[in-house]
């Protein structure tokens, strides 16, 4: 059963690989940018696409993919609570699923170098030493006091057909408790600024960074689903996935993370409160934390809810009928239907329930996790300036 008070979550996934043909409109004017000697060209396909443009021949379809990547891959619940979601991705040849966090920003894997005790029933990197990155090193810690350690490798990592030719591949030699009992779970991958990457002596770039610029659009979305696959999407927006518009708010990217400001909240169809709510949009994070009087107001409505201490946060009966939790985002409404706040119960067989929204005082900020983000398409704009985007699904 997962601790109540932990904070994860993740996604699996089957690859479905696009590649948006480059524009075959024939091009009427043409730049040649002169490379200094030595530099590489940043992305020879999509030059040589563009020659192809010039003389208005079609481009193949190999050198149209490479030119601008995209493609997605599934994102599936670890468990029956969506505690966790896992995607499959491609690493040094070896199928992984990992947990997709954009609340964090090193790429992990269990791996060779661990006890075998530690890897039984994972998938594991085969650590290689001619691929090693010799002196580099890493450690990480999650809010839930859960971490890992190890070593650091270059390796190919592909995710739904878009390639990282050579990502850093955080091979683990030590895990904590929490991921040693996670039989799901072969390791993570994140999401978040490059700039709070752990490895020393030098940070690397998240799989999203490295191949950004290889991107058709320097995006991903993201569509978590309640207790169903969904899909990470990088590269392009699938307008199919949700309803209506994207809002688009500024990021705050100052401490590593998707950081936004909600300007209010409503429970239920009640009155709509002006607190605002500086939060951080975090896939790695199973819950919604957000402050006490807002966790308070909404709790208010729901009958036989109590903060259970030994439990870690509020319960109630599984039976109770849950409002809906609504946040004003960029002015517009985004609303979490109310039976995604049952997240499970405390115990198996148990008829009292765990809290989908708890309180985040302990924790510093505000943090919309999947309960939250499972009820809307979410765009992650990694443009020079970044842009969060939030569209009902
Ligand atoms: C399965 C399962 N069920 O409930 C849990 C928890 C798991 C996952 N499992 C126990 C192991 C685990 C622990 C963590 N994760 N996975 C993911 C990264 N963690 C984060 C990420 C982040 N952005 N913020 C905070 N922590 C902590």
């Amino acid at each position: 059963m997962p601790s109540f008070a932990s904070l994860t979550a993740l996604v699996a996934a089957v690859g479905l690989v696009a590649a948006s043909p480059v524009s075959l409109e024939k091009r009427k004017a043409f730049t040649v940018e002169q490379v200094e000697k030595g530099k590489f060209i940043r992305n020879g396909a999509a030059s040589v696409a563009s020659t192809y443009l010039k003389y208005g021949k079609a481009v193949p379809a190999n050198i149209a993919a490479a030119a601008a990547a995209q493609g997605s891959v599934a994102a599936s619940p670890s468990d029956e609570y969506d505690s966790s979601y896992l995607c499959p991705v491609d690493v040094g040849g070896t199928t992984m699923e990992l947990d997709f966090d954009t609340g964090s920003a090193d790429l992990w894997v269990f791996s060779s170098l661990q006890p075998s005790s530690q890897t039984a029933g994972h998938a594991v990197y085969q650590a290689s030493s001619s691929k090693v990155k010799s002196g580099y090193t890493w450690k990480i810690s999650y809010g839930d006091g859960s971490g890992a350690a190890g070593k650091v490798y270059a390796d190919k990592v592909v995710v739904g057909g878009v390639t990282a030719t050579s990502q850093a591949v955080e091979a683990a030699t030590s895990i904590s408790t929490q991921f040693q009992q996670d039989t799901n779970n072969d390791g993570l991958l994140g999401l978040s600024f490059s700039s709070i990457n752990t490895v020393k002596p030098k940070a690397q770039t998240t799989f999203f960074d490295t191949v950004k610029s290889t991107l058709a659009k320097p995006l991903f979305g993201v569509d978590l689903k309640y207790h169903a696959a969904g899909t990470y999407d990088f590269g392009f927006i699938d307008t199919s996935k949700f309803s209506g518009a994207v809002t688009y708010v500024d990021v705050d990217s100052s401490q590593g993370f998707w950081g936004f400001t909600a300007s209010g909240y409503i429970v239920g169809n009640g009155t709509q409160s002006s607190t605002s709510i500086d939060a951080i949009a975090d896939t790695g994070t199973t819950l919604l934390y957000i402050p006490l009087a807002a966790v308070k107001a909404y709790y208010k409505e729901v009958s036989g809810a109590k903060l259970d201490s030994t439990q870690g946060g509020y319960t109630f009966p599984c039976s109770a009928t849950l409002p809906d939790w609504t946040a004003i985002i960029g002015g517009t409404k985004h609303t979490i239907p109310g039976k995604y706040i049952n997240y499970a119960p405390i115990s198996d067989g148990s008829s009292t329930c765990f809290g989908g929204i708890q309180d985040d005082s302990d924790i510093g900020q505000s943090i919309f996790g999947d309960i939250f983000l499972k009820s809307q398409y979410v765009v992650f704009n990694g443009a020079s300036t970044p842009k969060l985007g939030f569209a009902q699904q």
